[in-house]
């Protein structure tokens, strides 16, 4: 039987051969406990990502993910190391990286179409009107809204809110979308659904995603590489799989093929030995 091996385990090589769009390097990240000693939440993590890559971070609860995310998002701050965009240092949020929560984060009193407007409003001042109310009918079309445009949040399903959520992202165009468990409070068949038209519009217009998880199904359905945490405190990054399907992705060919069963095999293998390690 075959046994899938994964391209690179070694990280510093990784980040010598994607193309660096996201840079992280060395980061650090560590909180000050009340005896004045730190606690070390991720230490010395070296990530790059394409611009028109789709990275899925796995690992164990409390490992670290949401921090990543959150540094890259510029909500936290590095202790130290550096991550950069197309470049340049993030130090705080821009418009040029989008999150996707995964509790919604809509606002109640908004409809549907509102809570889109706001962001546009928000991020791009030169639009004019008429291309505004363009931009929000494009992406409420995007993610099948448009009969739904004029609710509000609490008069539609979670899987609705969470396609406002992914609307709202990137109808303000940005160069990368970061998602924190976008699907996780999401029933089987809403998710899988969410999973297909997420996939449909990244695959008709590629950008830089990072999207936490803890469902190795889904990181594989998705993405181009999956990052393998290890555990918490001082987390870093254990491996690097690259998901050998091309896109666009066939789920249930890909389910029935001897590599996914292997790549599934070999990361849920990679989480188990840390699980029962910490156990
Ligand atoms: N502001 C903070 N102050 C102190 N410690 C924090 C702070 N934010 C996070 N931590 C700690 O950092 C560690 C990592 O938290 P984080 O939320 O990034 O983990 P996670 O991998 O996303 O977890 P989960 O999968 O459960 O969401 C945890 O031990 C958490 O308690």
């Amino acid at each position: 039987m075959m046994k899938y091996t994964p391209t690179s385990i070694d990280t510093e090589q990784q980040v010598m051969s994607h193309n660096n769009f996201l840079e992280i390097e060395n980061l650090v990240k560590s909180y000050p406990t009340p005896d004045k000693s730190n606690f070390v939440v991720l230490d010395g993590v070296n990530l790059s990502i394409g611009e028109d890559e789709f990275i899925s971070v796995i690992g164990h609860s409390g490992c670290g993910k949401s921090t990543l995310l959150k540094i890259v998002a510029g909500l936290e701050t590095a202790t130290s190391g550096s991550v950069r965009l197309d470049g340049k240092e993030i130090r705080k949020p821009g418009a040029e990286r989008m999150m996707v929560f995964q509790n919604y984060s809509l606002l109640p009193w908004l409809t549907v179409r509102e809570n889109i407007r706001l962001a546009v409003d928000e991020v791009l001042k030169n639009a004019n009107r008429a291309e505004k109310i363009s931009i929000v009918n494009e992406h409420l079309a995007m993610v099948n809204l448009t009969p739904a445009a004029d609710k509000y949040p609490d008069e539609i399903s979670g899987g609705m809110k969470q396609r406002v959520g992914i609307a709202r992202a990137l109808a303000i165009r940005p160069k990368m979308l970061l998602m924190d468990e976008p699907f996780g409070a999401l029933d089987a068949l809403t998710r899988g659904k969410l999973q297909r038209q997420v996939l449909d519009i990244w695959e008709n217009n590629r950008q830089a995603v990072m999207m936490i998880t803890h469902d190795v199904d889904e990181a594989i359905y998705m993405s181009d590489r999956i990052v393998l945490m290890t555990n918490g405190p001082a987390a870093n990054i254990g491996e690097i799989l690259e998901v050998p399907f091309d896109h666009p992705r066939d789920r249930a060919a890909m389910r029935n093929s001897q590599e996914y069963f292997e790549l599934r095999n070999y990361a849920l293998n990679f989480l188990d030995r840390y699980f029962t390690q910490n156990e």
